[in-house]
C-alpha cells in the first residue's frame, strides 16, 4: 500500500493552494504534516482523500490486491470539523466505523470498546453527541476511525480538544500503529509532540511543498531559512 503524488497541486475551482507536492507515503510511515494556519493542511487532507478534486498532476493510491476490501475501508479519516450521526450515543457512532468498514457485529463491538477505552470516553458511551463538549466529540470521532482498524490514518489537528494525557496515548498508539506497518499522516500545531512520535516531516509553505523527508534530514537541513520558519510555526502553538 502506498500514496504517490508526482507534481501534485491542489486547491479550491482552480485556485491553487499547494503546489509541487512531490511525496511518497509509504507503510511503516508516520509523518507530520506541518505549516502555518492557513497553508493549507485541511485542503492537502481532504484532497488526498478524495473529498476536494486535485487541480493538476498525479495522485495515486496503491492497495495490496490480495485485500478484497473496497479501497475506502482501509482509510481512517479524521477530518477537522466533527461528522457524526448527531441523533445516536456516544456507541452507536463509534460501532458505524467498524461496521461500515465490513467487521462483523462482535468485531465491531470488541474494536469499539478498545477505541472508548483508548481515547478515555468508555464512561461516556451511552451519552448523546450531542450533549458532548467539542473536546469530548472530536474524541468520539477518532474512536470510530481507529475502531475502523485502517491501513492509513489521515488525522486533521487530533489532538485538539485533547489534554496532554489523552493526546500522549492517541500519539503512543498511532506510533505502534506504523510500527506495525500502517501509514500515518496527521497535521497539528503540537509540533512538540510530533517531533517526539513522527519520523518524518511534510512541511508546507508558501503555497509550496517545502520538505519532505525524515526529520533527522530536516534538523540537518542547510536551508536555515526553512528551519526557522518551523521553529516559528513552534512558537505560536
Ligand atoms: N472552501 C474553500 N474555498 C476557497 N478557499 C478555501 C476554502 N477552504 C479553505 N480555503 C483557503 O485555502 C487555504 C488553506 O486553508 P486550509 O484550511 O487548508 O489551511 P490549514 O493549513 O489547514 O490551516 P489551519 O492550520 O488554520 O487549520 C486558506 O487560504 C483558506 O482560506
Amino acid at each position: 500500500m502506498k500514496i504517490t503524488t508526482n507534481q501534485l497541486a491542489i486547491g479550491y475551482d482552480q485556485t491553487k493552494v499547494v503546489t509541487n507536492l512531490q511525496f511518497e507515503l509509504l507503510e511503516g510511515d508516520f509523518i507530520a504534516l506541518v505549516g502555518a494556519n492557513g497553508a493549507g493542511k485541511s485542503t492537502l487532507l481532504n484532497s488526498l482523500i478524495g473529498i476536494l478534486p486535485t487541480v493538476s498532476g498525479e495522485l495515486s493510491w496503491e492497495f495490496d490486491t490480495h485485500q478484497n476490501r473496497n479501497p475506502m475501508t482501509h482509510v481512517g479519516f479524521s477530518p477537522q470539523s466533527q461528522l457524526m450521526d448527531w441523533y445516536t450515543t456516544v456507541y452507536d457512532n463509534v460501532m458505524l466505523g467498524p461496521l461500515l468498514a465490513g467487521f462483523t457485529k462482535k468485531t465491531a463491538q470488541q474494536k469499539s470498546e478498545e477505541a472508548l477505552k483508548l481515547l478515555d470516553i468508555y464512561q461516556l458511551r451511552n451519552n448523546p453527541v450531542d450533549h458532548l463538549s467539542g473536546g469530548q466529540q472530536q474524541r468520539v470521532q477518532i474512536a470510530r476511525e481507529i475502531a475502523r482498524d485502517p491501513d492509513i490514518y489521515l488525522l486533521d489537528e487530533p489532538t485538539t480538544g485533547l489534554d496532554v494525557e489523552n493526546a500522549e496515548s492517541l500519539f503512543t498508539f498511532l506510533n505502534q500503529k506504523a510500527k506495525e506497518g500502517r501509514i500515518v499522516l496527521t497535521s497539528s500545531h503540537d509540533l512538540t509532540l510530533l517531533d517526539k512520535y513522527s519520523d518524518k516531516i511534510l512541511f508546507i509553505d508558501e503555497g509550496k511543498q517545502q520538505f519532505f523527508g525524515t526529520i533527522t534530514d530536516f534538523i540537518a537541513d542547510s536551508n536555515l531559512n526553512l528551519r526557522e520558519k518551523y521553529l516559528k510555526e513552534r512558537e505560536v502553538k
